[in-house]
């Protein structure tokens, strides 16, 4: 077919005596022609070519799009080491003893802890980093390069602790927190040069940086946690209300690193819901999955209590869930929340529900979170947590939390 076109196109041109070229009662260039020539011919080639998917639009897998939400991570940092400085003399002819010009090595490159608005997890933070080294000084005076400082972006809200201690609260978007220096570059000979030593010997070598363990923290991971024993439908109930995806399956700890998913209001407004692994009793003694979950739970500013109503006696689950935080932290249950009783499609969950309303003091949600049923309730009583949290100061300390 390319051809036919491109034949069609030249059996309607006519080459003038001038060098121009008509087509359909049109003077053209030469090049303009070749240009309509090749254009002609490449439309061609798109009818007649293999079609070939964009793949920047191409969907993500489900695997890519369940990223695992990072809230704390240890660190090891070693700053550059100072480039050497250099003993060298010049000389050239008629000027043999031109005297020392050996020069300084740069510094090492220092590790600049830095906010970024954009990052809203610690997962890309590595756990080793290791700054440039400065470069050696070089003869004819030539100083070694300073090392460029190396960047490790972190979010919002994360606190940077050693040995347990806060070392810096990384607050507002750009601050910046330099955590490890690079070392001092070596001295050349040049640099010992002085009356009473004409023709120094010596130079330094660059000093090694400097090297710190840190923990870097965030103080807030999310509005809303959400709570309860594995099985109850947590993560069933996250790819109901948000755009995440993480795991779902019928046996107990499916999810095993927290996940983050945001559910986006008319009004632009964003709200962030971690789905946290399930706990079991004993948490707070380091079952299961540890202390290290209750750690995540600590973080979220409120609670959704998720209880399996398809279970004989949910609210027993509801009092198992209360005891566990309170003995992590006492109070921590107490932090605004509300029981989303799932799994409300299955027999035996009404009555479940009416015995739980009796017996809780706290606002119930019933929902399902396979067939969708009552997660608008959920999320418009989500919003209202969210702004009343806004207005009100909240417990978790800090400015609110912006996504
Ligand atoms: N019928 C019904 N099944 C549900 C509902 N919600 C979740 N399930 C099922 O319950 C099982 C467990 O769901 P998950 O979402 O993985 O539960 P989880 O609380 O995240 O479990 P862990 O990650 O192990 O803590 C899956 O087989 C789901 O299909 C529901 O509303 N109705
Ligand atoms: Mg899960």
């Amino acid at each position: 077919m390319a051809a036919a076109v491109k034949s069609l196109a030249l059996s309607r041109a006519l080459t003038l005596r001038s060098g121009r070229i008509l087509i359909d009662g049109t003077h053209l260039d030469r090049y303009r022609w070749s240009s309509r020539i090749i254009r002609t011919f490449s439309l061609s080639c798109e009818l007649c070519g293999k079609h070939r998917e964009n793949q920047r639009k191409k969907e993500l897998s489900e695997k890519k799009l369940s990223r695992y939400f990072v809230d704390q991570r240890r660190v090891k940092l070693e700053a550059g080491s100072g480039g050497n400085g250099v003993c060298s003399f010049h000389s050239e002819p008629r000027k043999e003893w031109g005297g020392p010009d050996g020069g300084n090595g740069g510094n090492g490159g220092d590790i600049i802890i830095k906010v970024n608005q954009q990052v809203k997890s610690l997962s890309l933070v590595s756990s080793v980093y290791r700054g440039e080294n400065g470069e050696s000084g070089r003869s004819k005076n030539c100083y070694g390069r300073n090392a460029n400082p190396t960047y490790i972006p972190v979010p919002v809200g994360t606190v940077v602790k050693e040995q347990g201690q806060t070392v810096a609260d990384m607050a507002l978007h750009g601050q910046e927190y330099v955590a490890v220096h690079g070392g001092a570059g070596g001295k050349g000979n040049r640099f010992f040069l002085s009356n009473e030593n004409r023709a120094p010997m010596t130079a330094t070598p660059g000093e090694p940086g400097e090297d710190r363990v840190l923990q870097l923290e965030l103080r807030t991971m999310a509005h809303a946690g959400l709570v309860g024993f594995p099985n109850a439908g947590k993560s069933s109930l996250l790819r109901a209300i948000s755009n995440a995806r993480p795991a779902v399956a019928s046996y107990p700890f499916t999810t095993l690193s927290p996940h983050v998913g945001i559910i986006n209001y008319r009004d632009h407004e964003q709200l962030a819901v971690a789905d946290i692994p399930g706990l079991i009793r004993g948490a707070h003694l380091n079952r299961g999955l540890g202390v290290s979950f209750l750690r995540h739970i600590e973080r979220c500013r409120f609670l959704l209590f998720v209880l399996d109503m398809s279970s004989p006696s949910p609210w027993e689950q509801l009092h198992h869930l209360e005891y566990e935080l309170d003995q992590y932290q006492p109070g921590l249950s107490r932090r605004p929340n509300v029981i989303v009783a799932n799994k409300m499609d299955l027999g035996g969950a009404r009555e479940n529900l009416e015995a739980l309303i009796g017996r809780v003091g706290h606002r119930v949600i019933p929902v399902s979170a396979l067939t969708g049923h009552g997660t608008e309730e959920l999320v418009l009583y989500l919003r209202e947590l969210y702004d009343g949290d806004l207005q009100s100061d909240n417990p978790a300390g800090g400015k609110p939390l912006r996504w």
